[in-house]
């Protein structure tokens, strides 16, 4: 059983704004998996003292030891972890036909989709991934397995069945009746479930796999129940040459999928590497927002994206890992490589592009939230929000970071951004010590 009550006492970390960091000591009090208040170690001691957390299990964090806000994933491919660091030879179109859809074309079986997706939930929660946005498959039960799998790890996840409708050489696609049937199938059964962390998202694959009635069809189901949408956008060139020419009264890939309503306040667009100017004036004035995927952006040669350009046509970013042309399912791995591409982009010539960590973390944490329109929810630790969050520990053992004595500044304020840092640029999954979603703890290994 979770604790219904529970006060963390020591750093905490979170982003108020792209460019603001808030940092200090201080508590978060927790009941039933909500935040009911934050403030100093100065107000927790009289509190303490007044016996108000004389219920609460009191959890005191070492110096070596933070809570920052649980990390956000705008876009993976459940399906395709069983790939991942495999096949990154080819780029985009010829990757999909060649490993992809083949890969994918096997969750028919719901067997097999269920022990895949058992495994990735639990390596997402162990990466302190405690949101992620998901591609599933093509198919109804297999992609059910996912949301099953959410639930039984308590992990918070929206999930797309995918849609298809084009001929493709794997045979992996479905006729559009038949999709527009399932997607809503697929909609109802998730609903029924009427699990509070997890929710269904509408999700054409992309315009080269998805012609206008299925789009249309999408929109419409889309508007029906409320739902998230989610697809790609101009990750890579070919792509965009083959949107245009098969939808030629579409000035960009951005109208193809505008043309259909597809694009509104709900819609996450994966990638947006290449839009064009009216694509960054479009996006924002309908409220998409981008998942920025930096390591399947270069794996699959796709191109560096100007993030920083993305983030000033005030388009809501957040991070993806995007696997498996994405390479690593962290997204403290997609934290540093937003930070490596920017700074790419700014070395070949392109002023202010490189975003710092602090910014990265943001994208990562709030940003991520906002994107998946959860911001009222997660992201960061107002009061009133659910407690999603990592107890981070800089030092633990077997892990990365050696500790040197004597060599960090000793004012507390000065140490905890020094821990943090050290955790952005060199940590990994052996740090994250302890994982909370609502309140409740999915990963402990203190
Ligand atoms: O990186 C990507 N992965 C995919 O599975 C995919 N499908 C369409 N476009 C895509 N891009
Ligand atoms: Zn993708």
């Amino acid at each position: 059983m979770p604790d219904k009550n529970i006060v963390f006492v020591g750093i905490i970390a979170s982003s108020s704004s792209l460019d603001q960091l808030v940092i200090s000591s201080g508590y978060i009090a927790v009941q039933d998996g909500k935040i009911t208040k934050t403030g100093s170690t100065k107000e927790f001691d009289e509190l303490e003292k007044a016996g108000e957390f004389s219920s609460y299990k009191v959890v005191k964090l070492s110096r070596d030891q933070f809570i920052i806000p649980g990390f956000v994933d705008c876009h993976t491919h459940a399906p395709q972890f069983p790939n991942i660091g495999l096949g990154l030879d080819r780029p985009l179109l010829e990757w999909l036909a060649k490993y992809t859809f083949p890969l994918e074309k096997k969750y028919s079986d719901t067997e097999f989709a269920a022990k895949v997706y058992d495994q990735v939930v639990q390596r997402l929660l162990k990466n302190g991934t405690t949101t992620a946005c998901y591609f599933g498959s093509l198919h109804v039960d297999g992609t059910l397995e996912l949301v099953k799998s959410a639930i039984k790890h308590h992990q918070r996840a929206l999930i797309g069945k995918v849609s298809m409708n084009k001929e493709n050489d794997a045979g992996y696609y479905n006729d559009t009746k038949k999709e527009l049937e399932e997607v809503e199938t697929f909609i109802k059964k998730v609903l029924a479930y009427q699990n509070e962390l997890v929710e269904p998202v509408v999700t054409p694959r992309f315009a080269v796999s998805c012609d206008k009635e299925l789009m249309d069809g999408l929109a419409c189901i889309a508007n029906k129940y409320n739902c998230r949408i989610q697809s790609h956008i101009s990750e890579n060139l070919s792509e965009i040459e083959y949107v245009l020419e098969t939808n030629p009264k579409c000035a960009t890939y951005g109208d193809v999928y505008d043309k259909s309503g597809i694009l509104n306040n709900k819609c996450i667009m994966a990638h947006a590497v290449h839009l064009t100017d009216k694509e960054l004036s479009l996006l924002p004035k309908k409220g998409v927002s981008v998942a920025h995927c930096p390591a399947s952006n270069t794996r699959l040669k796709s191109g560096l994206c100007p993030v920083r350009r993305i983030i000033n046509a005030n388009i809501t970013v957040g991070l993806g890992t995007d696997v498996s042309g994405g390479d690593n399912a962290s997204i403290l791995d997609a934290i540093r490589r937003t930070m490596d591409v920017s700074m790419c982009l700014e070395m070949q010539g392109s002023p202010n592009c490189a975003l710092n960590w602090k910014e990265a973390f943001y994208l990562a944490t709030l940003g991520g939230a906002k994107a998946l329109n959860l911001d009222h929810k997660i992201g960061n630790f107002e009061v009133g929000k659910d407690f999603d969050a990592l107890l981070v520990d800089v030092y633990s053992t077997g892990g990365q970071i050696d500790k040197y004595e004597g060599a960090l500044p000793t004012t507390t304020d000065e140490y905890a951004v020094e821990l943090l840092q050290k955790f952005i640029f060199v940590g990994d999954d052996r740090n994250i010590a302890q994982v909370y979603v609502k309140g409740e703890k999915v990963k402990d290994i203190l």
